[in-house]
């Protein structure tokens, strides 16, 4: 298979004050999230100027692909688009057309499966393509990547780095918590092939992670920045609750790592920093939060390897875990909407 460009897939973030509400209502549309609950997200953005920081780590994480990728043999144009906020995907789709643009390659910034994580991405390049229509390029993404090394290896490194800020490190008072986003009990268990796949993928990194920063060291997962309607499960313990458990467990350092993610986006530097870190202080344990990949160069790089790996079929796959991934992902894998959409 050849490319002839490089396509950044996202989130997307406001970048000022007036972006916030309609930014919360691109993410929320039909989706049941009570207004009280976007309220209280539109303050966490006003905290930061209404800026979400996402999008100044996308403009970077772009920028060292612009140079990685040439290194790694890929002399291709590198685009960006996002879902829920400027640039746009169409308006990034109908660019590439205009630029004569054929068949790309997409990176999204999720390394995992799940209608959210997933499936949803590739609802929202099928309908970016529908909607510049004629002349639009093919675009296919990326494997998913949690266990990839370039992914794990910076986890487990800031994991180290956060361990080393604790004043105390008593394997019997010190716990690791992997955090990722929650989502609804309902998408999980209809990610493929036979459920729990984002769960299932999340554990494995956290535990691979775990096993390269402290082996030996006990670890949790848990859950964060839980939305929708209350009567909705999704997935459990939050954060700040396990942290109650924790430390009425005589636990009296912890490190979060936010393995769900690929940057130190709002959610990590509200739920996390902000709310998590409160807890923990009320409660009077010792906390760090460790980074996430960023522009981690090993981060950089198995984009371009992921790239090979698709171009080049002898390319070793390289993965740490023993989740099988696939570069397309078979029907069931990140189901649609419809299985799980909770109603308005
Ligand atoms: C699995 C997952 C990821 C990880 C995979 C990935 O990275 O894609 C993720 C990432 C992110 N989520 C983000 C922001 C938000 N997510 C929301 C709401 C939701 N997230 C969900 C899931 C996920 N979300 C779900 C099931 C909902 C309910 C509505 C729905 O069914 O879609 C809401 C609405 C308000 C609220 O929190 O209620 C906001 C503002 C930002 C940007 C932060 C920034 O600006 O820096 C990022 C990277
Ligand atoms: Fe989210």
């Amino acid at each position: 298979m050849e490319y002839d460009a490089f396509l950044l897939v996202s989130f997307g973030g406001p970048e000022g004050p007036d972006d916030v509400m309609p930014f919360l209502e691109n993410v929320t549309r039909g989706r049941g999230v009570p207004p009280e609950r976007l309220t209280e997200v539109a303050e966490h953005y006003r905290h930061f100027g209404g800026v979400s920081p996402i999008n100044a780590q996308n403009r970077e994480l772009l920028a060292a692909l612009a140079e990685e990728l040439p290194r790694a043999g890929f002399n291709l144009p590198v685009y960006w688009g996002n879902r829920n906020w400027d640039p746009y995907l169409t308006k990034t789709v109908a660019q590439m057309r205009d630029d004569g643009i054929r068949r790309a390659i997409a990176f999204v910034t999720s390394g995992y499966g799940s209608y959210s994580a997933c499936g949803q991405y590739l609802e929202d390049i099928a309908r970016a393509r529908a909607e510049v229509g004629e002349g639009a390029p093919v675009i296919d993404k990326l494997r998913h990547f949690h266990d990839h090394p370039g992914f794990v290896e910076p986890h487990a490194d800031a994991v180290i780095a956060a361990l080393g800020t604790l004043p105390d490190r008593d394997p019997a008072r010190t716990r690791l918590v992997f955090t990722a986003h929650s989502i609804p009990n309902a998408m999980d268990a209809s990610s493929g092939p036979s459920g729990a796949r984002y769960s299932d993928q999340v554990r494995e990194t956290a535990g691979l992670v775990a096993g390269v920063a402290a082996p030996g060291l006990p670890w949790d997962l848990v859950w964060q920045s839980r939305s929708g309607p209350p009567q909705v499960p999704w997935l459990e313990p939050d954060v700040n609750d396990h942290l109650e458990a924790l430390a009425a467990d005589g636990v009296r350092n912890v490190v979060v790592s936010p393995v769900g993610f690929v940057s130190d986006h709002l959610e990590v530097l509200w739920d996390l920093d902000n709310e998590a870190a409160d807890t923990a202080r009320r409660l009077g344990l010792n906390f760090a939060r460790a980074a996430t990949p960023g522009t981690d160069p090993r981060f950089v790089s198995m984009v371009g390897e992921l790239i090979r790996e698709r171009t080049d079929p002898a390319t070793p796959r390289r993965a740490l875990g023993r989740i099988p991934t696939h570069d397309v992902c078979p029907p069931g894998h990140c189901e649609p909407a419809a299985r799980h959409r909770v109603a308005s």
